[in-house]
């Protein structure tokens, strides 16, 4: 599955901790996240991430392009719902595009654990149905 992982500032931390705490299930899968988000998870486990642009400055469409064609399965964003984000044009539209594709979303760490858990118990082994071309690094 390909995976993005995305946090904002003040949720960093939580994003930091949940890497770590699901980095078995996490290794097993091919990984994105915006730029800043990407670079601590990296510094902070041992997880390889592929890192886009930081999201401020085009990650969050970076992200959403790649669902628009059909290579992302599972969308993990630790919102701050408290800050106003400069870029709130494209984490809109990022949300708006996992609503269009039908892509799996956690928008809080609570629901993240479940997608994570869920993902490692096969429940959503039907995007391999929805992209069958589609190999874990990307596409074929
Ligand atoms: O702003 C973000 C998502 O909207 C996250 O971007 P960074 O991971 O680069 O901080």
């Amino acid at each position: 599955m390909n995976i993005a992982l995305i946090a904002h500032d003040q949720k960093k931390q939580d994003m930091i901790h949940f890497a770590l705490a699901y980095e078995p299930i996490l290794k097993e899968h091919t990984l994105y996240a915006t730029g800043t988000t990407g670079k601590l998870i990296m510094q902070n486990t041992s997880l390889e991430i592929n890192r886009l642009m930081s999201g401020p400055l085009g990650g969050d469409q970076q992200i959403g392009a790649m669902i628009a064609e059909n290579r992302m399965d599972v969308v993990l964003f630790f919102r701050d719902p408290l800050t106003a984000q400069p870029h709130e044009p494209d984490i809109i539209a990022l949300l708006r595009l996992c609503d269009v594709y039908g892509v799996p979303l956690a928008t809080n760490m609570a629901t993240a654990e479940v997608l994570v858990k869920s993902i490692e118990q096969g429940d959503i082994d039907w995007r391999k149905v929805v992209n069958p071309n589609k190999t874990e690094e990307g596409r074929t």
